[in-house]
């Protein structure tokens, strides 16, 4: 087994997660501590302009490398501060753009910013990274990722079952009774909510759903969200985190109150959950919830009106919610050192199991 530090920073621009795991890509051994290291106002704000800027940008452009060397330094720190010995990071960098083109290889791109080797000087441990190239370039959707890891998590619960991972994007896995794995994202999640709530009330997110639970969904901008063709496309299927931006300001959301705004927003979040039951070959016995959504209770309630099965957060079956994804990399990075597959046809739409990341292994003098 590998002493791992899986290191996540999501669609959120939050900050970054880091957490350890001991693991071989295939188990999980121990599991230890975790911690969030927030990204500082000001990176906050040059990442989320970063993202609008991304398409166009060239990879030596100077603001970029600015930011990519920031993004890795907040890395280093999380390691540093998480203290412990480890023999390998997993790297996943800050995504800016995801334009994966399915089925076509070598058409879409996928661009998670990070330097892999200024990481390990910092922290003298070995990384893996660059998780969802290799996908996009073999024709795949290149997200998501972390629905192997959800599979060696849930061995031992019933099937079928769903996991949910509500970030700014939403994701799920859901996991048959013979392992079959069907994934893919659900559409936006606490993104959209977090720019309303910036714009609207001048806060980060909305905190406790309090400005949601305050308002009342309108039904005809939810109606006409809940009309965009990615919610009944079939998967394999990922979202960029501005994919439905566009959607969100034609739908004429942005005309609403603050709450009704909010509300609005938080019952999309649930009603395209819910349609992406509809991809299912079958039902779930329970949704398992993990990611910052879950902390919101406007969500958890919307999800619970939407879905006829039990919704719970992941804390049921004893995983961490918020330290979930950052120790999926720490799995992930396990198989790429393993050179076991990390997409498969059910979760990216790859043709055949494929491996992926790259390696940076420290120059002992
Ligand atoms: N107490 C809370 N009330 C409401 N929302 C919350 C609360 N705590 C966290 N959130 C939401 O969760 C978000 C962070 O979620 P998370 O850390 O899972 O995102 P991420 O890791 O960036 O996402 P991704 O899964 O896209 O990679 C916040 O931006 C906020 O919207
Ligand atoms: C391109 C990219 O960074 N996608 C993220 C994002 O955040 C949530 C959702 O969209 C998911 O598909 C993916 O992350 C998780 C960790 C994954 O790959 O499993």
């Amino acid at each position: 087994m590998l002493r791992t530090i899986g290191l996540m920073s999501g669609t959120s621009l939050d900050g970054v997660d880091a957490a350890w795991v001991e693991t071989d890509g295939e188990r999980i051994g121990r599991v230890g501590p975790s911690l969030t290291m927030p990204y500082d106002p000001s990176l906050r704000r040059d990442l989320r302009k970063l993202l609008d800027l991304a398409e166009a940008l060239p990879a030596d452009d100077p603001f970029l490398l600015d930011c990519q060397r920031r993004v890795t330094e907040r890395h280093a720190e999380a390691v540093l501060k998480l203290g412990l010995e480890a023999d390998l990071l997993g790297f996943h960098g800050q995504t800016i753009l995801h334009r994966p083109v399915a089925g076509r290889p070598g058409e879409g791109r996928t661009w998670q910013i990070g330097d892999a080797a200024l990481l390990a000087r910092l922290t003298n441990i070995a990384v893996a990274h660059d998780f969802r190239s290799a996908d996009v370039a073999a024709g795949g959707q290149g997200a998501p990722l972390v629905p192997v890891v959800h599979a060696v998590l849930a061995a031992e619960l019933p099937k079928p079952l769903a996991i949910l991972n509500l970030g700014g994007v939403g994701n799920v896995t859901w996991i048959g009774r013979d392992g079959r794995l069907v994934a893919f994202d659900t559409g936006p999640a606490n993104g959209p909510l977090d720019d309303w709530a910036r714009r609207s009330i001048g806060a980060d997110y909305d905190r406790d759903g309090r400005l949601a639970l305050a308002g009342q969904p309108c039904g005809a901008v939810l109606g006409r969200l809940l009309a965009h063709p990615y919610l009944a496309a079939p998967p394999p299927k990922s979202l960029d985190r501005l994919d439905f931006d566009r959607a969100l300001r034609d739908a004429g959301a942005g005309d609403l109150s603050p709450a009704d705004g909010a509300a609005t927003l938080v019952a999309f979040c649930a009603c395209a959950v819910a349609a992406a039951e509809r991809h299912f070959p079958e039902p779930p016995l329970q949704w398992l919830v993990a990611g910052g959504g879950r902390r919101n209770p406007a969500v958890m309630r919307a999800l619970a009106g939407a879905l006829p099965e039990p919704v719970r957060p992941v804390e049921v079956a004893g995983w961490d919610g918020d330290a979930l994804e950052a120790q999926a990399f720490g799995v992930l990075a396990a198989r790429v050192a393993h050179g076991l597959p990390l997409t498969f046809p059910g979760t990216t739409g790859v043709a055949a199991p494929l491996t992926g990341g790259r390696m940076v292994t420290l120059q002992r003098a």
